[in-house]
C-alpha cells in the first residue's frame, strides 16, 4: 500500500494501477482465506461479546492433565489389543472441517478412555476414519482425511498417510496413531510421523506440545490469538503464491 501510495505521488501510473490492483488482490484473498476466522470474530461481535474477545481464547481450550491421561490410557488399551485408530487433537484453535474430506458424525462428548476404546471396536459404525477432540470433547467420528502424497514407510498404509496428510496440511493438530496390524503408536506432527513411541513417551510428547499452549493461552487474549491465525495464514498463503510459478514452469516441463 506504502509502495502504491509511493508510485502514485512520484507519477509512476504504470507502476501505481499494478500495485494498486495488486493491493485489491491480497484483500479479497485475505478475505476469502480468513473467511472462517472473521466470521467468529463478527459474530462475538454481534453478540455483544466485548469482553471475550480480551479473555484468554475459549476455543484453544486447555488440555488438562486428566484429558491427556484419558487419551493415553486409551491409545494403551488399544494397541495392548491390536485395535487400529486415530485420533486428531486440536492445539491451538479450531480445524475448519472442510479440510476434512468427509467431516464424519458429530458426537460432542466428554473425552473418555471408554468412549475412544469403544469408538475403534472394529465391529461399530464409527470406527472407520478418525476421530476429533477439541479440548475436553470428542468433536466427531469417522472423519475421512486426505491423504499425505508421501508414504512413511512401505509397512505403513493409508491410516497413518491420513495422519500425515492432515498434519501437513494444518498446523494446529497433532495426530496419535495406533496400527491395528502391529499395535505400534505414532504421532504426526506437521506432516512428520513419530514412531514407534512407547505409552511413557507418547504422554510426554503430548504434555510437551499441549501444556505449553495452554501456558500461553493463558496469558494471550482472544484478540491475540485472532492476530496470530492472521499471520500464520497470511504466511501459507504467501508461500503458496511464491510457489506457484515454479509448479507452473514445471508443469509445462
Ligand atoms: N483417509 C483416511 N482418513 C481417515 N481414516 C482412514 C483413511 N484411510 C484409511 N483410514 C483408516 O485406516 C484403516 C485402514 O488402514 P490401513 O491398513 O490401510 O492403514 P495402515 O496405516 O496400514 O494401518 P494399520 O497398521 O492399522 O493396518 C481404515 O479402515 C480406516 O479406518
Amino acid at each position: 500500500m506504502l509502495a502504491s501510495a509511493l508510485s502514485g505521488r512520484l507519477g509512476l501510473p504504470l507502476l501505481n494501477f499494478v500495485l494498486e490492483k495488486l493491493v485489491i488482490g491480497c484483500a479479497v484473498a485475505m478475505a476469502v482465506a480468513l473467511q472462517s476466522e472473521f466470521r467468529r470474530f463478527l459474530e462475538q461481535l454481534g453478540r455483544g461479546e466485548f469482553r471475550q474477545l480480551f479473555q484468554p481464547d475459549r476455543l484453544a481450550i486447555p488440555k488438562s492433565d486428566s484429558v491427556i491421561d484419558e487419551i493415553v490410557e486409551a491409545v494403551k488399551e488399544l494397541s495392548k489389543n491390536r485395535i487400529g485408530a486415530l485420533l486428531i487433537v486440536e492445539t491451538t484453535g479450531p480445524i475448519d472441517e472442510r479440510d476434512f474430506s468427509v467431516p464424519g458424525v458429530k458426537l460432542n462428548a466428554e473425552v473418555s478412555k471408554e468412549l475412544i476404546q469403544t469408538i475403534f471396536q472394529p465391529k461399530t459404525l464409527l470406527h472407520d476414519g478418525a476421530t476429533l477432540i477439541r479440548g475436553s470433547r470428542i468433536i466427531s467420528s469417522g472423519i475421512i482425511l486426505p491423504l499425505s502424497g508421501r508414504t512413511a514407510s512401505r509397512q505403513l498404509g493409508t491410516r497413518h498417510r491420513a495422519a500425515m496428510g492432515i498434519t501437513e496440511r494444518i498446523e494446529n493438530c497433532i495426530c496419535v496413531v495406533v496400527s491395528e496390524e502391529t499395535g505400534s503408536i505414532s504421532l504426526a506432527e506437521r506432516g512428520t510421523l513419530n514412531r514407534p513411541l512407547t505409552i511413557r513417551k507418547l504422554k510426554e510428547s503430548l504434555e510437551a506440545l499441549l501444556s505449553p499452549i495452554v501456558d500461553r493461552e493463558a496469558v494471550a487474549p482472544g484478540l491475540l490469538s485472532f492476530v496470530r491465525q492472521i499471520g500464520s495464514k497470511t504466511r501459507t498463503l504467501v508461500s503458496r503464491l511464491l510457489r506457484l510459478p515454479s509448479t507452473a514452469s514445471r508443469d509445462k516441463k
